[in-house]
């Protein structure tokens, strides 16, 4: 089993999964505080409402009914009415003020939390080896960092504050009705219990739906990944309505998944709002009878009614609260899943230093042997040898799929080898940490990457901290700086995506100069094969030579050029090295070689010739 699947231990969408929150919110503990106090003061003057609507009916409005009451005692009625009235607006604005800073400080923390787990999760995914990308589709790990933390969001930045003061006030409310009137209170809670009982068995149901509707949605966003990327393809294939139809049946599962999930979730609201009407009319008929028997006063009915409606409504946004939660609790539980998965390429424990040797990087790979993950059974390395003396050009030949590019991706420790060794300067590549070990390393692939930025800052990627002179020097080293200055806006430029659209050469030079910037003493270069024009081609040429100097450089080599300026060639097919020399020296043999340099370099023809 990959190393990088889901922790075993976080399975099934349950509540608890919801503890994975909280190392994001243990740094806000005083802020999390301060919300509390904020809700606590709220609940408490909701509740002192129907305390002072108590007064205000019974002392205010109804003290001495009887009808005829003599002018003082008017007087004094409506003075005492003024008061409760004031009472009332200063319960209200205690509400007011004590809802909005509970408002404002649970919010900010909700938004405060998932940008937290949003970037916590980004740079997690961002660790992992490449093999974590061969099974995680990245629209997959989009929908998880922008969906699933959106339910998060919902639910630590409103359901939970709106479930807490539900709690608080049906608690709050239960106290004074308690207090009050204790027969009601009996048969209030008989009746919460009838209703709490089937609200978690369609809780159950309502919580595996929210964990597939979620999954389901995942799968919308990689199927749209994926083709967005490929875009040209589809419309040059006529694919459109195809691609359209595919995503269409995709979202109509994931609308399927949400309206079961709905259709559960409005049974339980059904249920939920019946049962609370009751109760509420049970504890209405009940005061009735009260007042009409005349054991209670008019105030201490309505002040009841509040009371019962508090706490029924308060039980009503639980259970809805709860639907929340079991969905937050789905969506936690896929954003720990990517947050437990391990990259399968280890740091070491206690990294050792990367000596520096003049003139570039001394590798040494020793009796490696290699498959990838997903193939077990297939070598794409066998037993490896290849001393590499600093400064040294190494040209990597072979025919397709004969593990050039794997070199490169141990050599980076993109995988770790499963026999022999890899060493840089006399130091196992498994014992130097990541950093140091890349930071030492250019690659210039084969497709070159430019991003949505300006030229300069593309460039820069190498090296952040480098001065703009820098970033120029080593474009014109690379032969970047003529068409670079003729863009636009020169070294402003937006390039990528959504600016200027470079060449095929002009982008693999940008490439170059970024890898020459950085400086590392051991470059590895992946020869583009797309053919250019003689210009570009030159540019280019002038370029990846420059690019060699002082520094020792491993190039998978698809240009004549390249291997003549080769300090050895080695030859490789099947995973193995089937031979090592000059260009001139393994033309001279006639094996592989020869036939391979025949077919690519246009050479005189081989007598037989092999396909690459
Ligand atoms: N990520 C991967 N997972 C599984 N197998 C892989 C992976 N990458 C490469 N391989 C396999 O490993 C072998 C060596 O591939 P590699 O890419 O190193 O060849 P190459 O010499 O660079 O080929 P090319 O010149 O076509 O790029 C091939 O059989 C290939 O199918």
């Amino acid at each position: 089993m990959p190393k990088n699947q889901a922790n075993p231990a976080i399975k099934t969408g349950n509540p608890r999964s919801l503890s994975g929150l909280m190392p994001f919110l243990r740094p806000y503990r005083g802020r999390i505080l301060i919300a509390l106090l904020f809700l606590l003061l709220a609940a408490m003057a909701t509740l002192a409402f129907p305390l002072a609507l108590r007064g205000l009916v019974d002392q205010g409005m109804g003290g001495g009914s009887g009808g005829s009451s003599s002018g003082s005692n008017n007087g004094e009625r409506l003075m005492a009415m003024r008061e409760h009235f004031l009472a009332l607006f200063a319960v209200g604005a205690a509400l007011g003020l004590f809802s909005a800073a509970r408002f404002y400080s649970v919010t900010w923390l909700g938004e405060r939390v998932t940008a937290d787990l949003r970037n916590a999760v980004y740079g997690h995914v961002l660790k992992q080896s490449p093999e974590f990308f061969e099974t995680t589709q990245t629209g997959e790990v989009l929908s998880r960092i922008t969906t699933d933390t959106t339910v998060v969001q919902t639910v630590v930045g409103s359901s939970f504050s709106m479930g807490l003061r539900s709690t608080v006030m049906g608690i709050g409310a239960m106290g004074m009705l308690i207090a009050t009137n204790p027969v009601v209170m009996t048969q209030v809670l008989g009746i919460l219990v009838f209703v709490l009982l089937p609200a978690i068995f369609f809780g159950r149901r309502v919580r595996k739906l929210s964990r597939s509707a979620q999954d389901r949605v995942a799968d919308t966003s990689a199927i749209a990944a994926e083709v967005l990327n490929a875009v040209p393809v589809v419309q040059s294939y006529t694919q459109e309505a195809a691609e359209t139809r595919r995503f269409a049946l995709a979202s109509e599962n994931a609308f399927d998944t949400a309206r079961k999930r709905a259709l559960v979730r409005s049974g339980l609201v059904a249920f939920i709002i019946t049962a609370t009407f009751g109760a509420l009319l049970w504890g209405l008929y009940q005061g009735t009878q009260a007042v009409l028997a005349g054991n209670i006063t008019a105030g201490h009915l309505g002040q009841t009614i509040v009371y019962v409606i508090l706490l029924v409504s308060s039980v009503a946004v639980l259970a809805e609260v709860y639907g929340d939660v079991l969905r937050a609790a789905g969506a936690t539980e896929r954003l720990m899943e990517l947050l437990a998965s391990q990259s399968a390429v280890a740091e070491p424990q206690a990294p050792l230093a990367l000596p520096t040797v003049a003139g570039g990087t001394g590798l040494s790979l020793q009796g490696v042997s290699f498959n990838y993950p997903s193939r077990p059974t297939q070598a794409a390395l066998q037993d490896f040898d290849l001393d590499i003396k600093p400064g040294e050009t190494i040209a990597l030949v072979g025919p397709s799929g004969a593990g050039k590019s794997t070199v490169f991706h141990l050599l980076l420790r993109f995988y770790d080898a499963q026999t022999g060794s890899i060493r840089l300067n006399g130091v196992p590549s498994d014992q130097i940490s990541l950093t140091t070990l890349r930071a030492g390393v250019g690659l210039v692939p084969q497709d070159s990457v430019i991003f949505s930025t300006s030229a300069l800052e593309n460039i820069r990627y190498g090296r952040p901290e480098a001065s703009d002179a820098e970033v120029i020097k080593a474009a014109e080293a690379a032969f970047a700086d003529e068409f670079i200055r003729r863009l636009p806006e020169g070294y402003s430029t937006f390039l990528g995506e959504r600016g200027v659209r470079l060449s095929g050469g002009q982008r693999q030079r940008i490439s170059i100069a970024r890898a020459m910037l950085k400086n590392p003493p051991l470059l590895l270069l992946d020869e583009a094969t797309s053919a250019l024009d003689a210009e570009s081609e030159r540019m280019v040429q002038a370029a990846l030579e420059a690019a060699m100097q002082h520094r020792t450089t491993l190039v998978i080599a698809h240009r004549l050029a390249t291997v003549q300026r080769a300090d050895r060639i080695v030859v490789m097919e099947h995973g193995r090295i089937v031979d090592i020399g000059t260009h001139a020296e393994l033309t001279a043999r006639g094996g592989l070689y020869a036939r391979l340099a025949a077919l690519q370099f246009d050479l005189q023809p081989a007598a037989d010739t092999i396909a690459i």
